[in-house]
């Protein structure tokens, strides 16, 4: 059953109302018995209402029908069969489009157009036509030709009438609105003029110009491709209603004359709703998917926006990359520029280039392209991850590549935090108990493959709870964040400072034996004990350290850190501000260098130094021709240090180039003093340690002290062994250029007892040679020692250089020497080394 409300009482009262007027306007227009036109807007109208609104409507029409069927002055029933043909053309029109071919009143698509012209136009009037025209035969009477007759002008009045007013109306009432733009309202008024103007031409003398109607067609062409179904039909409409006031004033329609008039008005009309219609539909559609392309665009870049995913897209043939917005953005890039690969790679961190390229050329070959990298984008550093899929030919080359780049930055950022807040201690940002672990177990590992070792460090801090407890916790945490800096500033770029908690810190030291270990024990005391500000006070602390090492004090992590802590709690034991390794007997050496060193300093200040001569003789006639200095440190408790006790403390420390230079000053002056004492003046050798080659700061030195005392150059003469030239070639070469060139001799100590090679020996310009002491000793009693020495002054002699031995206790070592051609000796058979004032009085005597 059927409700009508209100409001559709209404619909049908004007719609039937509608339906009448139009009824009348074609009856105004009859051709045939005042009932019979070519043009019956009516079907069309009856047609789109059933389409809107469903068979609620039909009343509408089949009342409008009737009353307009009322002034067709005909009988009533002939009336009443006539309203009811009608009313079913429009009933059968709506049944076969609607629920039979799933017609679709939006007119979307060409099968649309084409069912509401096949069915709805062409065939559904036909019910109309045979039914009316026999009720007028019923009434009037007339030939079966007349009928024909009938038949035919109202299926064509019928059939015009759903061609244009249906669309029309269901353009209006269905279709979509248009978007009226400033140029799209230029255009509309251009088409107007041009439609009105050409209709005025055309219609007003259409006997002459039945061809023209044909520009038309151009014409609406144009309006549906420029504008959409509503508007096309409302020009349809336009050039419909211009061709009939163009018929009427050529004359009366019922003359013959006008026949083939009307007849090519109905049939332009009828082909003009047909072919612009399907032009509007077929452009509409164009629109809706142009529309829903540009939707879809719309909604990836937002949708790559909200995701910081952009696109791009790469035609390795013809060279040519295309980005997305987003992908634009995210190298911060303005869009309107146009990129190619090699912009892209210079966006990309300098570090991370290579990997780039690597990984696209690899894509290439047909691997997947899926790299995280660094990108430098309006001078911000980001992280992105770059995907792609390649494309390929039948000879598998690539021939594009499509993919997507992803801002990873705060993805990257929040990793970094989570690793932070994992293996790094928040108040410190020094490493944590995992990472410490972490890295301890890399260094054992390392270690054991490499026969290596390293040192680790337990620090407490001496009087931290008293400085957290007196000045506050937020003092207490800025002092270890300043200690932590301090300890990092400390140790070398591959060691770990790590903080444990509280006032805890272990330190690793990668490749460190126990020297390392005191000299960087040193280093961090000193470092922590340095007073700094905190909350407007001065405070200082003090550290005790605790020191294990591998592999001699265990072999696991475990082991070694429990070791480190026991030697940190003797260390605090010990009196606080001092360090202690865990083994009692590197303990005590390292405590003795420590000592050595801390002694050695004040030493030098306190001038506990002297240098001592040793007197060196010339084979041939027994005479002194120099003497070689040789430090001596007289202890104030200990008493005389042996050089070869305190030097290589001295080396390893550093303090070797203060006290080398000392020596060389000393000698310098006891020269002077010599020479102005009137003495014949001799040559004095000095030693010198590799660590004062480093740098031209020696070269300096000499320069500086030779203008400075005004002694011949040849005063000094120096020492070097042969494992200070292998040590650094280069830097040796260069100083022995230095000193060539100051007129200073020098000479090779110790030799035979480093790699004795000739060919170095061949390169460097040398004065002398001193064979080591170890092969004089046994000189008589050893023949290898004997064959030995023999070589090595054959060999000097051959290069030119002046041969001394040194070591020369006894007679016959003299005699040995002697015989195989030694120029020079050194050693307690003349004499020990002495004193300045011994050394006078061996001047004075063997000169
Ligand atoms: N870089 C510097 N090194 C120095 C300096 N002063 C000394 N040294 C080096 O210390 C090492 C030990 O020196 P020292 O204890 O002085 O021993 C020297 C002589 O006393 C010793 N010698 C000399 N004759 C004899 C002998 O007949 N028998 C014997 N048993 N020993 C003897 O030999 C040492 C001299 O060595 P060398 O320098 O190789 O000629 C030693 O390596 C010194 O070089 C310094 O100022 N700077």
């Amino acid at each position: 059953m059927l409700n009508y409300s209100r409001t559709h009482v209404l619909h049908i009262a004007v719609l039937s109302a509608v339906y009448f007027l139009a009824a009348k306007l074609g009856l105004a227009l009859a051709l045939v018995y005042n009932t019979v036109t070519l043009f019956w807007p009516p079907s069309g109208i009856a047609l789109a209402a059933l389409l809107i609104f469903g068979w609620r409507v039909f009343p509408a029409i089949a009342i409008g029908e009737f009353l307009a069927s009322l002034t067709m002055g005909l009988p009533l029933s002939s009336l009443a069969g006539i309203s009811c043909g009608n009313a079913l053309e429009g009933l059968l029109g709506y049944y076969l489009l609607r629920h039979r071919f799933g017609f679709d009143e939006g007119l979307h698509t060409l099968r649309d157009v084409a069912l509401l012209f096949v069915f709805g136009a062409l065939l559904s009037p036909l019910v109309a036509a045979v039914n009316g025209a026999w009720w007028i035969k019923y009434a009037i009477g007339g030939s079966w030709g007349d009928y024909l007759h009938i038949l035919q002008y109202w299926w064509m009045g019928d059939a015009l009438g759903i061609a244009l007013f249906t669309p029309l109306v269901l353009a209006w009432l269905r279709g979509g609105a248009i978007e009226w733009t400033k140029e799209r309202v230029q255009r509309a008024v251009l088409v107007a003029v041009v439609l009105v103007t050409a209709s005025l031409l055309i219609f007003s003398d259409l006997e002459n110009r039945l061809l023209e109607l044909g520009l038309f067609f151009p014409i609406l062409i144009w309006v549906a491709l420029n504008f959409n179904l509503r508007f096309t039909s409302l020009a349809l409409t336009l050039v419909f209603v211009s061709s009939i006031l163009g018929l009427l004033a050529l004359g009366d329609l019922h003359a013959d004359r006008m026949d083939v008039l009307v007849d090519y008005v109905w049939l332009y009309n009828l082909l003009f709703g047909l072919t612009a219609m399907s032009v509007a539909v077929l452009n509409g559609r164009r629109d809706r998917v142009e529309q829903a392309l540009r939707r879809s665009e719309e909604t990836l870049k937002r949708a790559q926006a909200v995701g910081g995913v952009g696109s791009w897209h790469f035609d390795i043939r013809k060279k040519m990359l295309e980005w997305s917005g987003e992908t634009y953005r995210i190298f911060g890039i303005s869009s309107d520029k146009p990129v190619n690969y090699e912009i892209f790679l210079q966006h990309v961190h300098p570090e991370d280039r290579e990997m780039v390229d690597l990984a696209w050329r690899h894509a290439m070959k047909g691997m997947p392209y899926d790299v995280e990298h660094r990108i430098w984008a309006d001078g911000k550093l980001k992280w992105v991850r770059e995907r792609g899929e390649m494309t390929f030919d039948a000879h598998r080359r690539a021939v594009s590549g499509t993919g997507t780049v992803q801002d990873i930055t705060e993805w990257k950022t929040a990793q970094e935090d989570i690793q932070r807040l994992a293996y790094y201690d928040v108040l410190t940002g020094l490493p944590n108990r995992t990472l410490l672990y972490d890295r301890l177990n890399q260094a054992v590992a390392a270690a054991h493959r490499d026969n290596d070792q390293f040192a680790l460090m337990f620090l407490d801090l001496d009087r931290f709870k008293y400085i957290n407890d007196t000045l506050g916790h937020q003092a207490g945490d800025e002092m270890l964040k300043v200690i932590a800096t301090r300890l990092v500033g400390a140790v070398r770029e591959g060691d770990t400072v790590s903080r444990l908690g509280g006032d805890e810190f272990v330190i690793l030291l990668r490749e460190t034996g126990a020297e390392g270990a005191l000299y960087v024990a040193e280093k961090l005391l000193a470092s922590v004990a340095q007073s700094f500000e905190v909350s407007g006070t001065v405070v200082s602390t003090e550290a005790s350290v605790g020191i294990s090492l591998y592999p001699h004090d265990g072999a696991d992590v475990e082991t070694l850190i429990k070791h480190a802590d026991v030697a940190m709690y003797h260390a605090k034991a010990a009196g606080r501000n001092n360090f202690q390794f865990y083994t009692e007997q590197i303990n005590e050496r390292a405590m003795s260098h420590f000592n050595i060193e801390r002694d050695l300093r004040i030493a030098l200040e306190q001038r506990q130094l002297m240098v001592y001569y040793q007197p060196q003789i010339r084979m041939s006639d027994r005479k002194l021709i120099g003497f070689e200095a040789l430090l001596r440190w007289n202890h104030p408790q200990n008493g005389m240090v042996p050089p070869a006790v305190f030097i290589p403390v001295a080396e390893e420390s550093g303090l070797i180039v203060p006290v080398g230079e000392w020596v060389l000053r000393e000698v310098c002056r006891q020269a002077r003093v010599w020479h102005d004492q009137g003495l014949s003046p001799v040559p004095v050798a000095v030693n010198l340690s590799a660590r004062q080659l480093n740098g031209d700061r020696l070269v300096r030195f000499m320069r500086s002290l030779l203008a400075e005392t005004n002694l011949p150059e040849w005063t000094l003469e120096l020492e070097l062994t042969e494992s200070m030239m292998l040590d650094d070639e280069k830097a040796a070469m260069q100083f022995i250029g230095e000193m060539r060139a100051l007129g200073v001799a020098l000479s090779i100590d110790d030799f035979g007892t480093g790699y004795s090679s000739l060919s170095h020996l061949k390169k460097l310009p040398l004065d002398k040679l001193k064979i080591d002491q170890s092969f004089v000793r046994d000189l008589a009693v050893d023949e290898d020692d004997a064959a030995i020495v023999r070589a090595i002054i054959s060999m000097a002699h051959g290069l030119g250089l002046t041969v001394i031995a040194e070591g020369v206790e006894n007679a016959q070592q003299m005699e040995f020497l002697e015989v195989l051609g030694c120029n020079e000796v050194q050693g307690f058979y003349y004499a020990k080394p002495m004193p300045a004032a011994e050394a006078e009085a061996f001047i004075s005597r063997l000169h």
